[in-house]
């Protein structure tokens, strides 16, 4: 009589993650370097393969080296025997009470996985040692149960498995049997008496499993999982029940865990890649304690493959199992089959009455489906006009932080290229110069796969985010317009996108502040750069007051002070002040900015005097320059051109030249010539009487900062920053500026 299994009790536990790192190869000591650290049996440490960087990266903290910890970790001293005794001989127990177990190695091809698993005469591998165990333990037990240990081999080599143990296998089936649950229909199943011959029989296994033509110089096993699996079936010869104990360890020596990408291959073997993760997935479902072995290489040209399998593993500390036995027995299968039968027909029962129910409501809401059709229609639209202004609301997030990276990269960028330029003067082309220039370049890379990554996202994902809303702005105008309820839609609809557009505000709000705070950093970094010329406060006031400037405020305990104006006749061209005592009360820190032409509409009037305020619209304006109208409909209808870098602007003929800059380096050159240019001749610099030598060796420097060479290629946002520092060409003449210092 066949018996059932019947879980008598479950345990959660995590899965144990242990960590091997390999010797390097004879070959590998010719050209490798060994990076990898196992420090306290625990910890793993990767090191930077790349030696020149170490000086600047480890003044910056920003080498790549790695560190992580695991349940167990061996470095390349250790045998197969150390690994197995201190991590898996205490799982192997429980094979005989009727436990499943796992022991499964993960790592990238060549890193080790089927030496640890199957190894050699002289370090047998983990299969070996564990069937060794299982014997030893049968002998130690003193009951009188008899005991069945059978081995099968077998491959599973994208998705389909193979028999190891037979010379020419076909395809095998995954089978449910209600006695032993899942099972490979066919398998050859060997009775096994002893673990001697169990490696002969493992290298016979591995001859056969199947390699991809341009690996099988390398011997390697890219593609294809082997399972060792080995089965204790246990019947307990106790005085009540006939009990039968089912026990299975798999051992696993798993596929190369490159990705698919990496395998130089396209096509089939590309499935094969995805078929690999999906086998493994497959796998963590039908295991109850697992044990991970993530085996890396220690050679730096294989920091990238350590690195991410030792990500994996360290994820995989996380995966939970559960441990139960397999317990069934002859005389209580029948019961079990009653019950199962019973707690089915319940189930049926209660399915049939919920059916039931649901015809009932559906023949009753038949009758009100028109209205509740085109009312769930339009909730469809709002919840896709919702996740469209979402996903632009996040675009515009990535594009900003795009942008705020690189503005610290040219920061840095500045600072290496003075840092250079003083090293040369001292020694040409030293150790430093070298560390320099490497780190200089990695922030060129840096900045250039920003940029890239920048355009992909305003080519691809924003103009697709744009083409959508336009689709849905039109459905639902086109819903309105056709509709008996207009002017119930209309108001519902305008309610929702209001709402819409308000999130979106919001959003540009924090940007913006973000923004004006950057703003306000350099404009302090100017305020100082000032007062370092040498002059005294005296003489900067009154310097400024000739150019009709007010500097007041300026008590040490505040800061920064705050430059007024006073509208001063016959400055025609001079700066023209606004003063909102607002703005200053609520950033009290240095704000110096030129309006571009969107000022207060009392001064295009003429009717502006010296003591007038700004609100905080204007402000932001004269920052950002959006588009006029933020009406739902303008959101909804504003068309892709109004995109700039991504977030919506107005399309003027100096966003267009910034984006030709962005485009064209030269074009950048020029302007910038353009702008030392202008600066240079600038009432800026003659209002302030400043001298010829000083301000051009701190104009330089302002110009080479980030915001300043931003100023053509930047989005509104900061492109309007730059401008109120320096103007531009298109605003010489006319152009309005307002200083708060
Ligand atoms: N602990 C070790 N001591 C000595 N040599 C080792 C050790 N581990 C692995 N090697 C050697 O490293 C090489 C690669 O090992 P192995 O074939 O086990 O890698 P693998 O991860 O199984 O590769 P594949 O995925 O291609 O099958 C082999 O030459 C093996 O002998």
């Amino acid at each position: 009589m066949p018996s059932i299994s019947a879980p008598v009790s479950k345990q959660t536990t995590t899965l144990s993650v242990v960590v091997k790192c390999r010797p390097l190869t004879v070959k590998e000591r010719k050209r490798s370097r060994d990076i990898v650290r196992v420090i306290d049996d625990k910890e793993v440490i990767v090191l930077d393969p790349d030696l020149s960087k170490d000086y600047l990266d480890r003044v910056q903290n920003r080498t790549k080296e790695k560190k992580y910890c695991f349940d167990y970790a061996f470095g390349p001293d250790s045998t197969n025997l150390d690994v197995y005794k201190k991590c898996i001989s205490s799982k192997i127990a429980g094979v005989i009470q009727g436990l499943n177990a796992t022991v499964f190695a993960y790592g990238s091809t060549g890193s080790g996985k089927t030496y640890t698993m199957v190894g050699t005469q002289h370090d047998p591998g983990l299969m070996v040692l564990s069937l060794h165990t299982i014997f030893d333990l049968i002998k130690q037990d003193s009951s009188s149960d008899d005991f069945d240990v059978t081995c099968s081999y077998l491959e599973v080599y994208n998705e389909v498995i193979y028999d190891l143990l037979e010379k020419s296998s076909g395809h095998l089936e995954l089978r449910e049997d209600p006695e032993q649950g899942t099972i490979v229909a066919g398998i050859r199943c060997i009775k096994v008496y002893s673990a001697d011959k169990i490696l002969e029989l493992l290298n016979l296994g591995n001859s056969r499993r199947k390699t991809e033509i341009q690996y099988l110089i390398l011997g390697s096993h890219i593609r294809s999982h082997a399972v060792l699996e080995i089965m204790v079936k246990r019947k307990q010869k106790n005085q009540y029940r006939n009990q039968v104990i089912r026990g299975k360890l798999s051992l696993v020596d798993l596929a190369g865990s490159e990705r698919a990408s990496e395998t130089n291959s396209g096509g089939q073997k590309l499935r094969d890649g995805a078929n690999i993760n999906r086998s493994l997935l497959a796998l963590a479902n039908c295991i109850n304690a697992l044990v991970m072995i993530a085996t890396v290489s220690p050679a730096d040209n294989q920091y990238h493959h350590t690195v991410n399998t030792l990500k994996y593993a360290d994820r995989a500390k996380e995966i939970k199992t559960h441990i139960q036995k397999n317990i069934g027995t002859v005389d209580t299968h029948v019961e079990d089959y009653q019950r199962m039968i019973d707690s089915l027909q319940i189930e049926v029962h209660r399915l049939r009455k919920e059916l039931a129910d649901k015809e009932t409501q559906l023949s009753v809401k038949s009758a009100e489906k028109p209205v509740d059709d085109e009312l769930s229609w339009l909730n469809v639209l709002s919840q896709e006009t919702s996740e469209n202004v979402q996903e632009r609301i996040n675009l515009q997030r990535a594009m900003f932080e795009l942008e705020e990276t690189n503005v610290r990269n040219r920061i840095e960028l500045q600072h290496l290229d003075d840092a250079i330029a003083k090293e040369q003067a001292i020694e040409k082309d030293g150790v430093v110069v070298q560390a320099l220039r490497s780190r200089r370049q990695d922030i060129l890379d840096n900045i250039r796969d920003n940029d890239e990554s920048a355009a992909c996202y305003q080519k691809v994902e924003i103009e697709a985010n744009e083409k959508h809303r336009c689709q849905l702005h039109r459905m639902i105008e086109e819903a309105i317009s056709n509709n008996g309820n207009r002017t119930y839609l209309r108001i519902l609809s305008q309610y929702r996108l209001l709402g819409m557009a308000n999130t979106e505000l919001q959003f540009e709000m924090a940007m913006r502040d973000q923004v004006i705070h950057t703003q306000r950093e350099s404009q302090r970094n100017l305020w100082n750069l000032i007062m370092g010329l040498g002059l005294d406060q005296k003489q900067i006031i009154e310097m400024a007051a000739k150019q009709g400037l007010t500097i007041e405020d300026s008590s040490p305990h505040r800061g920064a002070p705050t430059i007024k104006m006073s509208h001063a006749p016959g400055h025609g061209n001079s700066p023209h002040l606004w003063c909102s005592p607002g703005f200053r009360q609520s950033y009290s820190s240095t704000s110096i900015y030129q309006n571009q032409g969107f000022g207060c509409r009392l001064c295009s009037q003429g009717k502006c005097d010296s003591a007038r305020t700004i609100c905080r619209e204007e402000h932001h304006r004269s920052y950002y320059m959006l588009a006029h109208d933020h009406s739902p409909s303008a959101y909804m209808g504003r068309s892709s051109e109004h995109w700039v870098n991504g977030r919506p602007g107005l399309c003027t003929p100096e966003s267009s030249a910034q984006d030709v800059c962005h485009s064209y380096p030269e074009a950048r050159i020029q302007s910038s010539q353009w702008n030392e240019e202008h600066t240079s001749n600038s009432a800026f610099r003659g209002d302030f009487g400043l001298q010829k030598g000083a301000w051009s060796a701190n104009r330089h420097q302002l110009l080479h900062t980030p915001m300043v060479n931003e100023s053509h290629e930047d989005t509104n946002n900061q492109g309007g920053a730059t401008r109120a520092l320096f103007g531009n060409r298109s605003s010489s003449s006319n152009t309005r500026r307002s200083y708060h210092v």
